[in-house]
């Protein structure tokens, strides 16, 4: 199995192979870059399950702007522990670190092979690969990790418990916002027994880092997305037509909508467009994220409560699976699946 951060390693490199070199277009660097990160909505999860009712009410509203005008907050005071989190990525690295034998039962081909190891997007349509690796894991309804390095499956499945928690929140957070009963999402998406994919994703030091990308422009298919990263920077959010880095709180998560969320609100919460640049020629950078969504038989649809005659439907109803399946066969290219749907 090729890993890209094996081959850095044992190669010491210098440059960087022709078919890594992503050609960058104008508008990206007229996009480039607005430093105000500072903006980056804060959404506080103990506002949000407070007795105080005005408090509550006061973070929904905060929580349904987030969604609408940016599809990205940062989520502090969520009860997870700096402790596990820290233990999340440092057994990440330990899986990377393993020899390529003892995780070559992981070269998943299908998109929903509960374990997959990789490398770029998709190696079969990727016109230029990108600077990562990654292990992807189905953690729910059931629960898939590796049994390698010893403990690594207990740590992702402590994590996932408790960010499980945390998601169940904000998704009635949101239904409240959109002025629907709170459990209209976890009803409607069947989350009780949705799906929930794991991805870690390993960006390898770069020697020439400004000209390689991690992952490229792209929407997370799902409701949301919630992601913690190492010491290292390299996501970067599109807002209003700016690339904008985020640089997280300590402590934080970083949580981002994704398009089921965009389609089941027709179009009023926007899933982000985002990408990873990689930025470091010294030391790895490692993110987890995992994305949440309804169960993959699931056709999402926008809610018939949020239509009416001037917000006529927008994007016709699709299988989670499909949706998948669809996104995973072809390049990552900002919105482009969505659009495919667009009524
Ligand atoms: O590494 C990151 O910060 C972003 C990862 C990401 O966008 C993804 O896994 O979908
Ligand atoms: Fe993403």
């Amino acid at each position: 199995m090729f890993s890209l951060k094996r081959f850095v390693e044992s190669n010491s490199l210098r440059s960087i192979p022709s078919n890594y070199i992503c050609q960058k277009n104008e508008d990206d660097d007229s996009m480039l870059y607005l430093y105000d990160a500072q903006n980056i909505p804060i959404i506080d999860l103990s506002n949000l399950i407070s007795s105080h009712l005005d408090d509550r009410f006061n973070e929904i509203q905060k929580l349904g702007d987030a969604c609408r005008d940016w599809g990205f907050f940062m989520l502090i005071n969520h009860g997870v522990s700096e402790k596990l989190r820290e233990e999340v990525l440092r057994a990440s690295q330990c899986f990377f670190d393993l020899r390529g034998e003892e995780k070559k039962d992981y070269v998943g081909e299908n998109v929903f092979d509960p374990i997959r190891c990789g490398t770029s997007f998709n190696v079969k349509v990727d016109k230029t690969l990108y600077w990562r690796d990654c292990l992807k894991c189905y953690v729910h309804p059931h629960f898939h990790a590796p049994s390698k390095p010893l403990g690594f499956s207990e740590t992702l499945e402590e994590y996932v418990t408790k960010i499980n928690e945390v998601i169940g929140e904000l998704l009635k957070g949101i239904s409240l916002s959109l002025g629907l009963e709170e459990n209209y999402i976890h009803k409607s998406m069947n989350i009780e027994s949705g799906s929930q994919l794991l991805v870690i994703n390993y960006y390898p030091p770069c020697p020439k880092p400004e000209l390689v990308m991690g992952l490229p422009a792209h929407t997370d298919h799902g409701l949301l997305t919630i992601l913690i990263q190492n010491e290292f920077g390299g996501l970067q959010i599109e807002h209003d037509g700016k690339w904008i880095p985020v640089n997280p709180l300590p402590n934080s998560f970083l949580i981002n909508t994704g398009d089921h969320l965009e389609i089941l609100t027709n179009g009023k919460y926007k899933s982000v467009v985002h990408r990873a640049v990689v930025m470091n020629k010294k030391a790895a950078r490692i993110s987890v994220a995992t994305a949440y969504g309804p169960t993959l038989d699931t056709i999402v649809r926008p809610a018939p409560e949020l239509l009416t005659k001037d917000n006529p439907i927008t994007y016709r109803g699709i299988k989670y699976r499909e949706y998948i399946q669809l996104q995973q066969s072809q390049q990552l290219d900002r919105k482009s699946c969505l659009d495919r749907i667009r009524i």
